[in-house]
């Protein structure tokens, strides 16, 4: 196969610069996700640095082996600085430059200028040194991130092996080999490889923004904003699935239905505030009470629930009695008291279909309530 090296070259700008300007807009419009806007500058700078090393051979030797390379490892800094911004770290500007100015000061020295073979492993050199510091800061926080990072990571180290392999065939062939023929030449496959590398980590970093983006609003849309525990729309999906494999494993599962005693009373008599500090508290401790593998939700303003897998009729009684006596003991230090009536139904008598459940759970807290309240009840026929 044959590459047409200037045509390559300006495939590079074009569609560095292309990618950059929509990358770009992608930022306007996300708010301002500093990922993407460091996204864009690596894109735009690599455009740039590529333009000036094509003008090499034009008369303009040196601005193109300079400021080119230098543009270039200013975008690899970039490119290290995009996946440190993504990652909840800080830019570091000594480090994001450092290469562009070891470049500026190492073309000060006329040998460095006049060998070419040197010139490419110092590049290649950097050019690894930036790709592992980028994969090393998505390995870094693999535990804290959401997101798949894999893909990306096999991008980094592709590239980062290219490199070494080209710079372990610069030390074994004539240089001119590694530069020379142009058609067919290695410096083709190493601008297509770094052209078609950049474009992926373009796309990849999209991706992952995107992905980090969606988690956010559905972790958002899940949670109760007032207590921190999940809503109903929340306790309604986790219940379900794990309802079905309750059936599938053929174990009981427990609803516990928690509503707070004449709590239009306690708003009215202590203020709203009041009644929201005693939500916060019953959530907490309805969130803190239960085991990892149980499920609690605020399905209403004063109402709650908790789904107890494993856990039969008595064992349900048990954590529902805890809880009450808990209840008592919340806003103390305050002249609130806060008590909880809680209705109690099981798969033994509903089945495992949650709406049935809610609504047996639903006729024993009314019969609590009915009792005089401060009291759990389970569902009887
Ligand atoms: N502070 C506060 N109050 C809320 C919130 N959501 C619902 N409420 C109040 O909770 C009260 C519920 O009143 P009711 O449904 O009459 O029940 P109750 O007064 O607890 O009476 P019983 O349930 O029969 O013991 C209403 O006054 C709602 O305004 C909230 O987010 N914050």
């Amino acid at each position: 196969m044959s590459l047409h090296l200037p045509t390559l070259f300006l495939l590079n700008v074009y569609v560095l610069t292309l990618l950059g300007c929509l990358m770009l807009h992608v930022w306007w419009r996300s708010d301002g996700e500093s990922t993407l806007g460091c996204s864009a500058g690596t894109l735009l700078l690599a455009g740039l640095g590529v333009l000036v090393v094509g003008l090499r051979g034009r008369g303009m030797d040196t601005l193109s082996i300079m400021l080119g390379h230098m543009l270039l490892q200013l975008a690899s800094g970039l490119g290290w600085a995009t996946m440190r911004v993504f990652v909840g770290r800080r830019l570091w500007w000594p480090g994001i430059a450092g290469g562009a100015l070891l470049w500026a000061l190492l073309c000060q020295w006329p040998y460095f200028m006049s060998t070419v073979s040197l010139r490419l492993t110092v590049a290649t050199l950097l050019t690894i040194l930036y790709t592992l510091l980028t994969a090393g800061e998505l390995w870094g926080a693999r535990r804290l991130l959401e997101v798949a990072i894999g893909p990306v990571l096999a991008l980094l180290l592709a590239h980062a092996l290219f490199c070494s392999g080209l710079l372990l065939l610069s030390g074994r062939h004539d240089i001119d080999w590694i530069w020379g023929g142009l058609d067919d030449g290695f410096l083709t496959w190493r601008l297509l490889e770094a052209f078609l590398f950049i474009i992926g980590m373009a796309f990849a970093t999209l991706a992952m923004v995107r992905e980090r983006a969606e988690l956010r609003y559905r972790a958002v849309a899940y949670r109760d904003p007032l207590t921190d525990i999940g809503n109903r729309r929340a306790f309604t999906a986790g219940s379900e699935a794990l309802l079905v494999r309750c059936a599938a494993e053929g174990r009981p599962a427990t609803l516990l239905l928690c509503d707070l005693d004449h709590f239009k009373r306690l708003n009215d008599t202590h203020g709203h505030a009041m009644g929201d500090a005693a939500l916060i508290a019953f959530g907490r401790l309805l969130a803190l009470g239960i085991r990892q593998q149980d499920i609690c939700g605020r399905i209403g303003g004063e109402e709650f629930a908790c789904l107890l897998p494993g856990a039969d009729e008595m064992a349900a009684l048990q954590v529902a009695e805890r809880i009450r006596r808990a209840c008592s003991e919340l806003l103390l230090g305050t002249e609130v008291r806060v008590s909880v009536s809680i209705g109690i139904a099981s798969t033994a008598q509903a089945g495992y279909e949650l709406s049935r459940l809610l609504a047996l759970g639903d006729q024993a807290l009314y019969r609590a309530k009915a009792k005089g309240r401060n009291r759990v009840e389970r569902f009887t026929d």
